[in-house]
């Protein structure tokens, strides 16, 4: 199924749980097709970017909208936090993997980059 970074961020998250909720390899490579500079993780579990900034208060600056993404849609990046970057980790501990929620969330994080 194609997505477009359009399509992800029209949604919302929802709680996903169990295996059924899981992307197919399909899926989460068509939606990395659609979120520019994100990669799947080495184990396969998550998918991550790396954002660069010119200072600690604009890193922060990220970190704090990302957080207020997280407490928005209710789903939870780790983040790496460095002076003037931020690694945002996406995976959906309730199915063990990848979900839709995951990918959303990168949409919206992608959208941050924009402004
Ligand atoms: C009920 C609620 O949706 C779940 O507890 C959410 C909270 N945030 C979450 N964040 C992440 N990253 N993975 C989850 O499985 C998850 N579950």
């Amino acid at each position: 199924m194609p997505y477009s970074i359009e399509s992800l961020r029209a949604q919302h998250c929802v709680p996903r749980k169990g295996k059924d909720a899981a992307l197919a390899a399909t899926d989460v490579a068509a939606g990395l097709a659609a979120l520019p500079g994100w990669q799947r993780t080495p184990d396969g579990s998550g998918i991550r970017k790396e954002f660069r900034f010119p200072d600690y208060f604009r890193t922060m600056a990220f970190v704090n909208a990302v957080a207020s993404i997280a407490h928005r849609e209710d789903h939870h990046p780790d983040l790496e936090v460095h002076y003037n970057r931020c690694a945002v980790h996406y995976s959906t501990h309730d199915v063990g993997g990848l979900s839709l929620n995951d990918l959303i969330c990168a949409a919206r994080v992608e959208d941050l980059q924009a402004s």
